[in-house]
């Protein structure tokens, strides 16, 4: 929220009925890292019951830690924070709580990434790691109808071999999580650790029939931009927000409806822009592409989805036709089957007509 409240202290509030239009606007997440969803209050509880030594003495103290230069600076927090997960329980209780707060921004559906080798390299089990999150995405939509699913992601930071092994872990249990599991993702430091560095591992993926998305064009060049669609062939870019510097890029994603995940909260944190106000979701939006707006790991950057939504509308005074755009655009973008997708666009249909 703080985040959101520097960025829209010199510009004009927004209407109450913008506001409670977003807050009811249906909508799906596709960019959210499971582990960004711990919140200081659990974080240090987890640590309490784990036994885990904390080098914050109390939430405050770990929350205004959160002052990020660049990606980096967040990834030693947030792989530090990771270490108080160590029982299926956990997990569980991490994934129930994302899910109790987006429910309550009306997200529909969400598509969940979970970095296994932020746990094992510590001894986890990654069935403990599966099962925890799995456990509360089931109950979710057995008692709640939320719909979900789960893109086990590649630390870029660490080898293609080491994300050979780690798919190795994880395959024998594809068939337990089936209902769940459909994608594969790559995440953490992008700058220095290029699409190719995994092209094998995708490779071996897309012939399992997983989807593939990436983060590419965060920190890095247009070019990883191209190379995550040429050389990795994923379905959707995460981030993408830096393919604006390439012409030739910004015409193929629009051609292509290639879904960009973008994140502006975490942008603004992480100082990929300086400015809500300059953020340039708005002009990629005008360009023809699939844009979204998505939380990424809001328990660190201020804000879920609807935090996200606000901060936009009020930044860049998006109408509720652009803002529909966005909710139509994200679950144009899902993985979900084509059934299930129509039934997301009519609810929205619905909503829009309704007020
Ligand atoms: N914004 C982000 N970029 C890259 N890796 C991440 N892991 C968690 N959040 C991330
Ligand atoms: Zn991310």
């Amino acid at each position: 929220m703080e985040a959101y409240m520097n960025s829209i202290s010199t510009t004009p509030p927004l209407a109450a009925d913008l506001v409670s239009f977003i807050e009811g606007l249906p909508k799906a997440e596709l960019h959210l890292h499971i582990e960004g969803t711990l919140e200081p209050e659990l974080l240090f509880a987890l640590a309490q019951r784990n036994n885990v030594a904390l080098p914050y003495a109390s939430v405050e103290e770990l929350r205004a830690a959160y002052a990020f230069t660049d990606l980096q600076s967040f990834l030693d927090l947030y792989y530090a924070g990771a270490a108080v997960l160590q029982t299926e329980q956990d997990f569980y209780e991490m994934t129930m709580a994302y899910i109790v707060r987006s429910r309550a921004d009306n997200v529909r559906h969400a598509e969940i990434f979970f970095d296994p080798q932020t746990h094992t390299e510590r001894g986890i089990g990654i069935d403990v790691v599966f099962s925890g999150i799995a456990r509360a995405l089931r109950e979710a939509r057995d008692k709640h109808g939320f719909s979900s699913a789960m893109i086990m992601s590649f630390l870029r930071h660490m080898s293609e071999e080491e994300a050979f092994a780690t798919l190795e872990q994880a395959l024998p249990l594809r068939a337990e999580y089936r209902d769940l599991w459909i994608g594969i993702g790559l995440d953490s430091a992008e700058r220095g650790n290029p699409p190719e560095k995994f092209a094998r591992v995708f490779a071996r993926c897309r012939e399992l029939g997983f989807h593939l998305v990436a983060h590419a064009g965060e920190e890095g060049p247009p070019e990883y931009v191209r190379d995550a669609l040429d050389v990795l062939h994923v379905e959707r870019i995460d981030h993408g927000v830096r393919s604006e510097e390439d012409p030739v890029l910004m015409k193929r994603l629009a051609a292509e409806r290639i879904p960009l995940t973008v994140c502006p909260l975490s942008n603004l944190k992480l100082c990929v822009v300086d400015d809500m106000r300059k953020h340039n979701l708005a002009r990629l939006l005008h360009a023809g592409l699939a844009v979204t707006v998505n939380s990424d790991d809001p328990a660190y950057f201020g804000g879920y989805m609807n935090a996200n939504f606000l901060a936009v509308a009020a930044s860049l005074r998006l109408s509720r036709t652009e803002l529909v755009m966005l909710a139509r655009n994200s679950f144009e973008a899902t993985f979900l089957p084509a059934a299930a997708k129509q039934q997301l666009l009519l609810e929205l249909d619905g909503y829009c007509m309704a007020h």
